[in-house]
């Protein structure tokens, strides 16, 4: 990964009352890089990333986010990041458009491009004036992801965010996605079981298990070494039935 990380977590450990769901984990995401964490179902990619926006406390260790500690000043580590909400999260009674204007007067920000390309690629236009309790699961999803572009955050934290959209916003989500982190001065976390897109997208790929990272993988290593999707794939798999026995 590259030498300027916007996101460090080191040796961190977290647990929901006496169940310990990460332990001792420890992952460097640099700049320009797209980040796939892969795992079972409950093995914690949710956790982690609640670690890392700050909604769950993590033992020992600490998190940084664009250099700054979660620990030491948590009020500007969150402001480095957008983090898209989950569908169960979002204020329901607001409308879209007034969920998106109250993240850009939390953010200090003003509409930017990204997110007036991706609303109409989304076609959610029709929906802003509508309360988020009415829409659809799909257009919650895509109303959580535009309210995290909104300030241009240099981290970007997708948890299962492709998961349920259409296909073709889907592909405009990954397309959008791609080009920022080629621009080189962002990065993306994501959650997935999309083991396709992470082959397709993602720089860098992490499998969770039993609370800790068993495999990463630089994406562009095992492509140049002629691993092919199907390949990746069986190797996750393998790597995962291994782990569960
Ligand atoms: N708020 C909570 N209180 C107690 N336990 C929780 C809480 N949230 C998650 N857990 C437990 O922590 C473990 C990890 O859950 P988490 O949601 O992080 O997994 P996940 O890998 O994201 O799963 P999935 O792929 O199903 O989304 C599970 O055993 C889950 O039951």
């Amino acid at each position: 990964m590259s030498a300027s990380n916007l996101i460090v977590a080191a040796d961190i450990s977290v647990s929901y009352g006496e169940h310990e769901v990460l332990k001792n984990v420890s992952l460097c995401c640099g700049s320009g890089s797209w980040v796939g964490v892969l795992g079972a179902n409950g093995c914690g990619k949710s956790t982690l990333l609640r670690a890392i926006t700050g909604q769950v406390p993590f033992k020992e260790g600490d998190i940084s986010i664009n250099g700054v500690s979660l620990s030491l000043d948590p009020v500007r580590a969150k402001s480095q990041f957008g983090y898209a909400l989950d569908s169960s999260e979002l204020p329901k009674e607001l409308t879209g458009l007034q969920f998106l204007e109250l993240m850009a007067s939390i953010r200090n920000a003003l509409p930017n491009d990204l997110s007036d390309r991706l609303i109409k690629a989304f076609h959610v236009e029709p929906w802003l004036n509508e309360t988020i309790g009415r829409y659809s699961y799909g257009t919650r999803k895509k109303i959580g992801i535009l309210g995290a572009l909104i300030g241009n955050p240099s981290v970007l934290v997708l948890d299962e965010s492709i998961n349920g959209l259409d296909p073709m916003s889907a592909w405009h989500l990954k397309q959008v996605m791609d080009e920022l982190v080629r621009e080189g001065s962002k990065t993306v976390i994501m959650a997935t079981h999309a083991i396709d897109v992470v082959y397709e997208f993602c720089s860098d790929a992490l499998l969770l298990h039993g609370g800790a990272i068993v495999r990463s993988w630089h994406l562009p290593d095992i492509k140049n070494a002629g691993i092919t999707q199907r390949q990746f794939e069986a190797e996750v798999m393998g790597i995962m039935s291994e782990a569960s026995v």
